[in-house]
């Protein structure tokens, strides 16, 4: 079993939801706390997630001017979580704001400050989108692999990054810098809107740290047995 190795997100819309999630899954040890279930729960989350002794991804995706991204990631860091995100595309500014922020913040509780980690780019685009509509002129993987080296050269201490340029930015970044991979597929799952994927297998040979790895464990009718699978797979 590999499960020390996969991040489940709790998408879910309520707490109730959340728990009933965490506790049909005992065996995973690491949780993602989003967008969805932060703005509808609240740091009370944060709170269940510890009493279980569970590691926690807040994975808010900060994106903002450096002085407000501080605040942010000040008081995250104070919830005692082990990841925590931040678009790279804040700026170096931001994400050098960010990186003391965290230090501080977690001080003020006595805990250890997160892993503050950078969205290199969302694994929702393609290729396509990023030329077309975002308007940028770099090929996808290298616009990928320098939003990472800003967000090392701004003292973070990795990166999110689709499965597809894991590879190079592993190579790149070193082993110290953690690669978190979402949209992750095995062959039997939908893919969604995720749209630059690779197997759990392959995506660890490739070189991510942590896969991030949703629906389609918690979209399964059986999600026990579709962990099981991906466990094996990997
Ligand atoms: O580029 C990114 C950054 C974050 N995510 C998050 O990961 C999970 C993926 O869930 P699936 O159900 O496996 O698609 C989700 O919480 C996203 O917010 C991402 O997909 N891509």
């Amino acid at each position: 079993m590999n499960i020390d190795k996969i991040i489940v997100p709790l998408d879910v819309p309520t707490e109730a939801a959340a728990i009933a999630l965490i506790d049909q899954l005992p065996e995973i040890i690491w949780w993602k706390v989003g967008l969805e279930l932060f703005v509808s729960c609240g740091p009370k989350i944060i709170s269940i997630l510890k009493e279980r002794q569970k590691r926690i991804f807040l994975d808010l995706k900060f994106h903002d001017i450096p002085n407000t991204v501080a605040g942010a990631c000040r008081a995250a860091a104070s919830y005692g979580v082990d990841l925590l995100t931040i678009h790279a595309t804040a700026g170096r500014v931001a994400l050098t704001s960010a990186q003391e922020a965290i230090v501080e913040g977690a001080k003020v509780t006595g805990e250890n400050p997160p892993r503050l980690i950078a969205i290199t780019i969302l694994t929702s685009l393609t290729s396509r989108d990023v030329a077309f509509d975002l308007k940028i002129p770099l090929e996808l993987p290298e616009y990928a692999l320098q939003m990472a080296l800003l967000a090392q050269e701004s003292a973070l201490g990795g990166a999110v990054c689709s499965p597809q340029e894991v590879e190079q930015l592993r190579q790149v970044c070193g082993d110290d810098f953690v690669l978190v991979c979402p949209g992750v597929r095995p062959t039997w799952a939908e893919k969604g809107d995720q749209k630059r994927s690779l197997t759990p297998g392959q995506a660890i040979k490739a070189g991510a740290d942590y896969l991030v790895i949703g629906r389609p464990i918690t979209a399964a009718a059986d999600p026990k047995g579709a962990l099981e699978r991906i466990c094996q797979e990997i």
